[in-house]
């Protein structure tokens, strides 16, 4: 899209490039495109990777009246016909029960192959979305306009799809790539403060686990990541280099048999976390994570692997983020370390049912350990339990 005929114009300021981040997976290679105004341009870009004859948009009640009227118009200003299904906002719609309500609901509308599922939200409704989409008539075409930091950076890039089960996380799903993403940097104004906090945890996780550069950009860009301030800028530049750093990892490892995992910094104490706190929803999947990732932190510190001053830096840009460190910070200060461990057996990286956790031997180059034992996580989960608490 010329910078001049985008949205931003019409409202009157310069608009910064659309940037482009390419998915290479073969035949089944796509664009990310990121920056303001591509919501209004939907339509011509699905046109352009292949006119669906159909559209089925799943979102959620917050976006339903504030952006659907503007995704429904931008389709049918490029001809493409399209039904909507609004979910009910909120972790809670990963399970089986609305995933049951959905496939029924993409069968009732005839939705075929070769028509398409366009997930419009967060990454709650993408992982629904794409999953549903991923077994409906066995593989229907798949799209995702991500509209939380956390699904732009992260969760609609890399086909990973998946409900919550009563065992935990994510359990049951399938690698299903969309055909492609646009990250619109104007839908995040919407965004609750709280919610952007959360993504920014996953944009942090990009530099904790391999690329110090970045971090320190974050260190200096990250209050105008998480405020928009400055027009918008430094939240496309986050976005995009999150998005390569990810697509990088994809496109070597698609379904996480080797390097993959790496993009699990923090979730095997984040998941578990979650799965604790009941996938309700009250603890926001970005804060798990973010202590997840101080935990892995103070873990490899205490294995001789990080000094003291990285984790203190992890720390800092946890506060200054406005993210939380302890337990306590996410109502779980009782929440006891056998229970944890037991919903962290369930992880998906474990082998022969030993676990595997993504440590760090120096901030920005993380690597997979499975010879962690299970005093070692406890003593971390200690040294979170309060605030500061170094225990
Ligand atoms: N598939 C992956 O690779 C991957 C990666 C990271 C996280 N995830 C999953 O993503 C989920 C979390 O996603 P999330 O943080 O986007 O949460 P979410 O999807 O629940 O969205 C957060 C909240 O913001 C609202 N919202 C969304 N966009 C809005 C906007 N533009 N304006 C106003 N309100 C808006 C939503 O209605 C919701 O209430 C978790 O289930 C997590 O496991 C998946
Ligand atoms: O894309 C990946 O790979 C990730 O690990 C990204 C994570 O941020 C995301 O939360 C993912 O859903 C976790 O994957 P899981 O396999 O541990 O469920
Ligand atoms: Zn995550």
């Amino acid at each position: 899209m010329p910078a001049e005929t985008g949205a931003a114009a019409l409202k009157g300021r310069a608009e910064p490039a659309i940037q482009t981040v390419e998915v290479a997976l073969g035949a089944r290679s796509y664009r990310i495109l990121v920056g303001a105004g591509l919501l209004a341009e939907a339509g011509r870009h699905l046109a352009q990777a292949g006119r669906p004859r159909q559209v089925a948009i799943v979102t959620d009640e917050n976006l339903a009246d504030r952006h659907l009227p503007a995704l429904q118009t931008a389709l049918a200003e490029a001809g493409i016909a399209a039904v909507a299904q609004v979910l009910p906002p909120g972790e809670g719609a990963k399970s089986f029960g609305s995933f049951e309500r959905l496939c029924e609901w993409l069968l009732e509308v005839r939705i075929e192959r070769r028509d398409m599922v366009l997930a419009f939200g967060g990454g709650v409704v993408g992982d629904l979305a794409g999953f549903a989409a991923a077994v409906l008539r066995r593989g229907t075409r798949f799209a995702q306009v991500p509209t939380t930091l956390l699904a732009q950076v992260d969760s609609a890039v890399g086909g990973k799809t998946a409900i919550n089960t009563r065992f935990g996380k994510n359990l049951i799903g399938a690698f299903h790539q969309p055909e492609l993403v646009l990250a619109d940097t104007d839908l995040l104004d919407s965004l609750p403060p709280r919610e952007l906090r959360a993504g920014y945890a996953e944009v942090l996780k990009y530099g904790l686990l391999g690329d110090r550069a970045f971090l320190d950009w974050l260190a200096a860009h990250g209050p105008a990541v998480l405020d928009g301030a400055d027009g918008g800028a430094a939240r496309a530049e986050a976005i995009a280099r999150s998005c390569r750093a990810k697509a990088a990892f994809v496109a070597g490892d698609e379904r996480e048999s080797g390097d993959r995992a790496l993009l699990n910094l923090g979730h095997t104490f984040g998941h578990a976390l979650e799965a604790e706190a009941g996938m309700t929803g009250d603890l926001l999947h970005g804060e798990a994570v973010a202590v997840g990732m101080l935990c892995a932190a103070i873990l490899s510190e205490r294995r001789g692997l990080l000094g003291a001053a990285d984790t203190a830096a992890v720390r800092r840009h946890l506060a200054a983020a406005g993210l939380p460190q302890s337990l306590a910070e996410i109502g779980g200060a009782d929440w006891p370390a056998g229970r944890l461990y037991a919903h962290m057996r369930q992880d998906k990286k474990a082998e022969g049912g030993r676990l595997r956790f993504v440590l760090m031997r120096g901030l920005g180059n993380a690597f997979l350990a499975d010879d962690v034992a299970e005093d070692e996580v406890r003593d971390t989960l200690d040294a979170v339990r309060r605030p500061g608490n170094m225990a």
